[in-house]
């Protein structure tokens, strides 16, 4: 629930075509201990204003002149991002109550005031306002959290295979590849065993931070388990665009880390697999690179493989085909 203050110090904007309207109502609110309250007498300066400065709550006279309170709401109708539109609504004319609140306002206040009625009706709408402000931060809080690894904050892999493909779209339309790459540290397990978990936790931390400065801000890097990661490159233009990437992420992960006194050394693998060279899908994709990773732990370690093409079907002619991936192409950094 929002406490007295936060209430107290709420946005508020007063709209009225009268000067000496605004006046009162502006003195009404400081007298009850509003802190943050505005007016303007021009009503086509609303949805601008409210744009810049998101309102808590706007007192909107509905008879004016030039643009009448419903046109008025009609525009911030388009632009409240939330859908909420914290509009009260003052009015003489008791057959424009009904039709405001149709229009969107919340509530409404009747001209002449009745102070009581003003303080209840302009208390009560900011409780919800900010009630619900409170919740719609909260649930986006919540989706961030569905979609991020609490660790590291890098992406989890719900929302790596999303990026992935919302990429893979992309480079569809516009006839270009892409690539995933698919990292494991080397030797991430004795750390752990040696220095203990938090330690452990302190190089992952530092492995993401280095990772995302080596890579490009339209690529993403994920966290996809304890010492794996996954990055996705947009707009490759061969393989060599990748392995490029691919060998200088391993340069990074190997320099040393310090962690309290300690200076520590590990290596990482990588497997990369191309958009639509060896998958058209995510996940197929994502497989392919962690086929090829695994050819470059099988071979050695602290090198990139890229994943094999398929065979071509008269290829297989007689022979037991490999499952996704052969003798994949390795590089040792
Ligand atoms: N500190 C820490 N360790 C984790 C976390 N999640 C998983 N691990 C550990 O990470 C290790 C990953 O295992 P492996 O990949 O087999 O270890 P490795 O020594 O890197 O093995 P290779 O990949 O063969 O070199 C395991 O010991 C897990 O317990 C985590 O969030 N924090």
């Amino acid at each position: 629930m929002p406490s007295p203050d936060e209430i107290l110090n709420a946005k508020i904007l007063v709209v009225d075509d009268c000067a000496d309207n605004i006046d009162l109502m502006i003195e009404i609110l400081r007298d009850a201990g509003y802190m943050n309250v505005s007016s303007t007498m021009l009503p086509e300066q609303v949805c601008e204003l409210h744009r810049q400065h998101c309102y808590d709550l706007i007192l909107l006279d509905l008879q004016m002149p030039e643009l009448n309170g419903f046109q008025v709401m009609k525009g911030l109708k388009e632009i409240e991002q939330d859908g909420y539109l914290p509009v009260l609504a003052l009015t003489a004319q008791p057959s424009f109550k009904i039709a405001a609140l149709e229009a969107g306002a919340r509530d409404f206040i009747s001209k002449p005031f009745d102070l009581l009625e003003v303080h209840k009706r302009i208390h009560n709408m900011l409780e919800v306002r900010l009630l619900y402000k409170e919740l719609a931060q909260y649930s986006k809080k919540q989706q961030e959290l569905a979609l991020h690894d609490p660790l590291t904050g890098l992406p989890n892999r719900r929302l790596l295979e999303d990026r992935i493909a919302t990429t893979l779209q992309h480079a569809a339309r516009h006839n270009r590849k892409a690539a995933v790459m698919y990292l494991d540290l080397d030797g991430f397990k004795p750390i752990n065993d040696t220095h203990g978990h938090a330690t452990g936790d302190e190089i992952l931390k530092q492995v993401a931070q280095r990772l995302v400065n080596s890579s490009r801000k339209e690529d993403t890097v994920a966290r996809v388990g304890g010492d794996e990661f996954v990055i996705v490159l947009a707009e490759v233009a061969n393989v060599a665009s990748a392995q490029e990437p691919a060998s200088k992420l391993i340069e990074v992960v190997s320099e040393p880390y310090k962690v309290g006194e300690l200076t520590l050394n590990l290596s990482t693998s990588i497997g990369i697999a191309l958009f639509p060279d060896h998958a058209q899908d995510v996940n197929q994709l994502i497989h392919m690179a962690d086929l090829a990773l695994y050819d470059a732990k099988r071979s050695g370690k602290n090198r990139h493989c890229v994943a094999q093409l398929p065979l071509a079907p008269d290829a297989l002619d007689g022979a037991t085909p490999a499952v996704g991936v052969g003798a994949a192409q390795q590089v040792t950094v």
